[in-house]
């Protein structure tokens, strides 16, 4: 692989390969046969790197891959010290191309794209029914940050116990998403049926249950569990990186991420999102350029679709409510 083929949301901080006379090798060295291994989690500026089924290493990033650029899910080169062996360090010098980034911005003022994990192909969005209060602009925020990743979205709706799931059902089945309704001790094999051969990366607001969900389904994990502490008052969980967890058989891959408050989209455009559902793009070939395609529209081909009976309005409302909450 080139250096060219490298796609990182930090590209200033990469050695791009330069014009110059001397031999191309020195600039774009030859990692080809250096291990691979896939990021598992990030914790102060250590990468842990699964290599091969069951090697754990832990590796520092070389100095050539600038700040940022490594995250969860990504897929490495290492070299150094790969034995995984106590104390050892390997170096990533090399991360190889995504095939899917989740990101966010931190607040759609601050367009500083923060890039979650890599690899992905599906996203979790995990909600409470109850305590805290579902928030559906949230829900509609990931689930645009999903679609604009490429990834299948799937809800999973928490805590059922507390409150009756049939509100946010109804506002969600039109979008075809898969929905998942737990509380404690509920049979999880639907759940385990959709994550099941898929990398999955689980967001939510902190204190939703994902953590839960996560040891329920992967014995002999042990999430920590969000208890606030009450002499500091912090939460006692206070993991700040994804973490992938391998799920047991028949496999597949979770990504626990720590709560989020806010799912920035400046991002994300609407033309992007219309392309992930195939029902909406057919409509959208005849729209006037540069169409936003939400209410404000002139001439949508969206309006039209459903004045000829040929697309339901509840479903273009229920998708104009999302791409709106992209705005
Ligand atoms: N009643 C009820 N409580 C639940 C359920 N699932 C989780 N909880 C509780 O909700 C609280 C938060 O759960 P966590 O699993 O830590 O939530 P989290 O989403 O991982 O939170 P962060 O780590 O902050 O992102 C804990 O006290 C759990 O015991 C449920 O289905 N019903
Ligand atoms: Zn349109």
């Amino acid at each position: 692989m080139t250096s060219r083929g490298l796609r990182t949301d930090d590209q200033d901080g990469f050695d791009r390969p330069r014009r110059r006379t001397r031999p191309r090798t020195k600039d774009r060295p030859d990692y080809s046969d250096a291990e691979i291994g896939m990021v598992i989690t990030v914790d102060r500026g250590r990468y842990r790197c699964l290599v091969g089924d069951d090697r754990e290493v832990s590796a520092a990033k070389a100095r050539q891959l600038g700040r940022g650029g490594v995250i969860v899910g990504d897929r490495v080169r290492l070299v150094g010290d790969t034995s995984g062996e106590e104390g050892t360090l390997a170096r990533i010098v090399q991360v190889e191309e995504r095939e899917t980034v989740l990101r966010r911005t931190a607040d759609d003022d601050d367009p500083y794209e923060r890039p979650i994990v890599a690899n992905a192909d599906q996203l979790a969005i995990v909600t409470a029914l109850a305590d805290p209060p579902p928030r559906t602009g949230m829900i509609d925020r990931i689930l645009v940050a999903g679609y604009d990743a490429g990834l299948q979205p799937l809800l999973c709706l928490t805590k059922a116990d507390l409150a009756s799931p049939d509100e946010l059902v109804e506002a969600y089945e039109p979008l075809n998403v898969p929905i998942v309704v737990t509380r404690p001790d509920s049979d999880l094999s639907t759940l385990r049926g959709l994550l099941a051969g898929h990398r999955s990366v689980f967001v939510g607001h902190s204190g939703v249950g994902k953590s839960t969900l996560v040891n329920a389904l992967i014995p002999g994990v042990d999430r920590a569990i969000g208890i606030v502490n009450e002499v500091t008052g912090r939460g006692r969980h206070t993991s700040t990186s994804a973490i992938a967890l391998l799920l047991p058989e028949p496999g597949g891959w979770v990504i626990d991420t720590p709560g989020v408050r806010s799912f920035g989209l400046s991002h994300v455009s609407p033309a992007n999102i219309v392309a992930a559902f195939s029902d909406l793009s057919a409509f959208t070939g005849d729209c006037p350029r540069g169409c936003s395609h939400d209410n404000a529209a002139v001439g949508c081909g969206l309006d039209e679709a459903v004045e000829r009976g040929q697309l339901s309005r509840r479903r273009l409302e229920s998708f104009r409510r999302m791409l709106t909450s992209g705005q």
